[in-house]
């Protein structure tokens, strides 16, 4: 199936920033917020805040993006688009958790999915919520940790090549596999945009209470390759046969020959397609393995030239062939092929020695048996498992002979760890700006001395917690301490909480904005809170403070507790507790929460 966003549900009118923000909002359905947010926010984008909000019914902790309409002129069809593909892989990933039977006809993806260590779609950044303020649009993302992939490279210097550059790679892989069989392009693949999945510490600590340490400390790849989610769909967009895509948008260190050739080209330069992300992956795999980027330059313009001519730097350095080191650079000489065509597919590419033993061969089995594909496929896409094809794979991923090292260009190379960067918003064509926008087609890059100052505030700030942090175990679906060639083993996460369209704003508008709190509650995101419930056809629910949910609808007297299971209800609500009923239909009984402003929506 391939995502169309407007076949989702419209979005809500949206008020007029310039009017005050008093636009009309009589026809726009209203709701008291269900969120309360911490002061602090979690990170910035030039857009947006993001912070860290509880479900006041629920007690479920979500991140908040708070995107300022302010920022937004002309600019509202960027988070509309953003919104729907977000709307649209979620509606996807709970697809495919409720009905993994159902894609045993889809072959390609079928056979990836349900074989591979990795699955993609629990590796997206998921939407449970949206709504509008008076001065923002919000949308309630899953949280994950503030220390994201750019944050880990930098603090380590590099990352180990078998134990992580490989499984987080083979990891992207897999969710960009997700992304692209759904049509979607994502266009901002980097290190920044590269998030954890938030754990629920007390659960860690029960697993690792249960199992031998030892197996652990010799799993053969960092478990946290499994925590890892692909987030900010700001530049995503979908490929179709009506629009082709022409727009400079991206990071620089991370784009492709193609976007280059769009810089100010308009309708001229040929359309981009997938392998744009392809090219990004590599790039970020080389940083994680490296510690510095292929081709960044002392100038910007030198660093467009060599991505233009695929020009990398590489130490001229012996590499043993049939050493992981060659399998590594033979990975990424691929993913920098300057001829889009040439540059293979997700899928190809998860064939690749260097990532293969995470995804399946034919037979099931993660031995070191290659599904092979031969020159003729690797434009199609279409994998062949035919040991005949052995030297046709070798020559196409140019392991018969030494990998040649690319010569780098006397351009001045930077080899220092690079500054957080910014992505290029606009260029090139506007098809998706509003068409009363003079300076729609503007570019707008940051400027470098905006990023290297958020780069000092990031390095000042991961210089305060780096001693503080804690190295929390990821948590398993491996089984305990199984080697990688064991079959029967998946270890991707399932994405939670899953929360009930019911308990949801889904594009209300909120009259009042949303409300600012330090909420003391442990930093969790509950797998097993997924599994809260609300009854069918159930209308009103009462939070207690215990985090429990009485249906009191359809009434049943039933509970829930927040492990999904219907308990007797001997818990009263407080009659203290502060009720604010809304056509949301809630009532919010949970004491803690009470002191905070009143949220209308
Ligand atoms: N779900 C989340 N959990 C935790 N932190 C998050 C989450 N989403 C975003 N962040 C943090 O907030 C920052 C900004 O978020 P995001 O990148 O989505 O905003 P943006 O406006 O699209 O940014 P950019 O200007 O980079 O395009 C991220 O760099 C990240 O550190």
């Amino acid at each position: 199936m391939v995502f169309n966003y407007k076949s989702i549900d419209p979005w809500p009118i949206l008020s007029n920033p310039h009017e005050g923000g008093k636009g009309n909002t009589n026809n726009l359905v209203s709701s008291t917020c269900k969120y309360i947010c911490k002061k602090d926010s979690l990170g910035d984008g030039h857009f947006s805040t993001v912070k860290e909000c509880i479900n006041r019914q629920t007690n479920d902790i979500f991140a908040m993006k708070l995107v300022r309409k302010d920022l937004l002129v002309n600019k509202i069809r960027l988070i509309q688009r953003e919104v729907g593909i977000l709307r649209y892989l979620r509606q996807e990933v709970v697809r495919l958790e409720q009905e993994p039977e159902t894609d045993n006809k889809q072959g390609k993806t079928d056979f990836f999915r349900n074989t591979a260590i990795f699955e993609g779609h629990h590796h997206i950044l998921q939407l449970f919520d949206f709504f509008e303020t008076k001065d923002h649009i919000v949308l309630v993302t899953q949280l994950c940790n503030k220390r994201d992939l750019y944050d880990v490279i930098i603090e380590s210097g590099k990352l180990d090549l078998e134990r992580q550059v490989k499984p987080y790679t083979a990891c992207l892989l897999s969710a960009l596999q997700f992304l692209h069989d759904q049509g979607i392009v994502h266009r901002d693949i980097k290190a920044e945009n590269i998030l954890f999945r938030k754990k629920d510490v007390a659960k860690v600590d029960k697993f690792t209470e249960n199992i031998n340490p030892h197996h652990l400390l010799n799993s053969k790849y960092d478990l946290a390759s499994h925590d890892l989610i692909i987030a900010d769909f700001g530049l995503a967009t979908t490929i179709s046969n009506v629009v082709d895509l022409r727009e400079y948008v991206g990071t620089i260190s991370y784009i492709s020959p193609q976007i280059v050739r769009c810089k100010g080209a308009g309708e001229s330069c040929e359309p981009y397609d997938y392998k744009v992300d392809i090219w990004a992956l590599g790039v970020l795999s080389y940083f994680m393995g490296f510690g510095y980027m292929p081709f960044d330059c002392e100038t910007d313009k030198e660093t467009l030239d060599c991505i233009a001519t695929g020009d990398y730097y590489l130490e001229e350095t012996d590499t043993p062939p049939g050493t992981e080191d060659e399998l590594f650079i033979s990975f990424l000489k691929q993913t920098f092929i300057v001829n889009s065509k040439e540059r293979p597919s997700v899928h190809q590419l998860a064939c690749h020695p260097f990532v293969s033993k995470f995804f399946a061969t034919i037979n099931g089995s993660y031995d070191n048996k290659i599904p092979l594909y031969n020159n003729e496929n690797i434009s199609t896409g279409n994998i062949n498992n035919s040991s005949n094809n052995t030297s046709n794979l070798n020559n196409t991923l140019g392991l018969t002979s030494k990998s040649k090292r690319c010569k780098s260009s006397t351009s001045l190379r930077r080899l220092g760890s690079p500054s957080r960067t910014s992505s290029i918003y606009h260029t090139g064509a506007t098809n998706f700006t509003s068409s009363s926008s003079n300076n729609s087609s503007t570019t707008s890059i940051k400027d470098m001395a905006t990023s290297r100052k958020r780069h000092d505030q990031e390095m000042e700030k991961i210089s305060k917690i780096r001693d503080t942090l804690k190295r929390t175990l990821s948590m398993k679906a491996l089984s305990q301490g199984e080697p990688l060639s064991n079959k029967n083993l998946h270890s991707t996460f399932k994405i939670g909480p899953g929360l009930p369209d019911k308990y949801l704003m889904n594009g209300v508008y909120s009259v009042t904005p949303e409300s600012s709190s330090n909420f003391n509650t442990s930093p969790e995101l509950s797998r097993t809170s997924s599994q809260l419930m609300i009854i069918p056809g159930t209308s009103t629910t009462v939070s207690t403070s215990n985090g429990s949910v009485m249906d009191n609808d359809n009434n049943k007297n039933a509970l829930m507790n927040s492990f999904g299971n219907v308990v007797t209800p001997s818990l009263t609500v407080t009659p203290t507790a502060a009720t604010s009923v809304t056509n949301g239909n809630s009532i919010n009984a949970n004491p803690k929460l009470h002191e905070t402003p009143k949220f209308i929506i």
